[in-house]
């Protein structure tokens, strides 16, 4: 379904990244690992269309993504989460997972605002879609509660439910997990895992914590200074010599 080939993106002097390709299939749940700087987030700004890679081609679904605009991504069913959460402080935790479903609103802004027919049958379908994400990742209780003040595994949740209310068919992770207690990460991971598959997700994720994404993805991709240097699955992945030479390099 997701077809990234050839993909190089540079920053002035920095490739961040170079030549990468990989394919990600229908349900999958791919995890994107390598050392701080490594090219994770550029890539998932070429596959949101943040960024335009100077070559390379990105295919989903059959579809040339480099030639979709960036606030149509969204209306493809390809949604995602920030590393450094993107949540509006002062909005409710509702409203806040709200924002993730602006796209599937007919009505828009000046026909919501006058108040036209149609518009609040709209909103209270969104709003019953959003109430039941909410109930689902344990967020009813703190649901008209600003964003801010909130402790960071909660808001965590909050994003993941702000890129489901989008009704995604596929998920990007940027860290997840990061920041999160031993007993949140495990919970974290048995929620994405039924969340997942339940509404037939796939997922790439981005994510430090090799406990979380080696017991959790079927697949790994590797990548170091924008280049990729291992795929395969998780327990072929972590003992490649290259990949542990990476990590090594990185820590030493
Ligand atoms: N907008 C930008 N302008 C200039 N350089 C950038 C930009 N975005 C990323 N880079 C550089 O590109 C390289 C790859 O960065 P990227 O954020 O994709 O890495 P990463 O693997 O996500 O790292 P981390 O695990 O630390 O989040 C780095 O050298 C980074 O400094």
């Amino acid at each position: 379904m997701l077809e990234v080939h050839d993909l190089t993106v540079r920053f002035g002097g920095i490739t961040a990244l170079d030549g990468v390709g990989f394919g990600v299939a229908g349900g999958e749940m791919v995890g994107l690992i390598g050392p701080n700087g490594a090219g994770k987030t550029t890539l998932f700004n070429c596959l949101t269309r943040r960024y335009t890679p100077q070559s390379g081609t990105i295919t989903y679904e059959g579809r040339n993504l480099l030639g979709v605009a960036p606030h149509a991504v969204v209306g493809l069913g390809i949604a995602r989460t920030f590393q450094n959460l993107g949540l509006f402080p002062r909005l409710s935790v509702r409203d806040n997972v709200l924002v993730g479903a602006h796209h599937r609103g007919r009505a828009g802004f000046f026909s919501a605002g006058l108040r036209l027919p149609g518009v609040g049958r709209e909103e209270r379908a969104l709003r019953a879609d959003a109430d039941d994400l909410l109930e689902r990742l344990g967020l009813t209780q703190v649901a008209e509660h600003p964003a801010t003040g909130l402790p960071f595994g909660t808001l965590k949740r909050v994003e993941l439910a702000r890129a489901l209310v989008a009704r995604p068919r596929m998920l990007l992770l940027d860290e997840p997990v990061n920041g999160l207690n031993a007993a949140e990460v495990e919970e974290f991971a048995g929620t994405l895992g039924s969340i997942r598959a339940e509404f037939g997700l796939t997922v790439i994720v981005v994510e430090h914590h090799m406990g979380f994404v080696m017991g959790i993805c079927e697949r790994i991709v590797c990548l170091d200074f924008g280049r990729k240097i291992a795929e395969g699955p998780p327990e072929e992945v972590q003992r490649d010599p290259a990949v542990i030479e990476a990590y090594l390099g990185t820590a030493a």
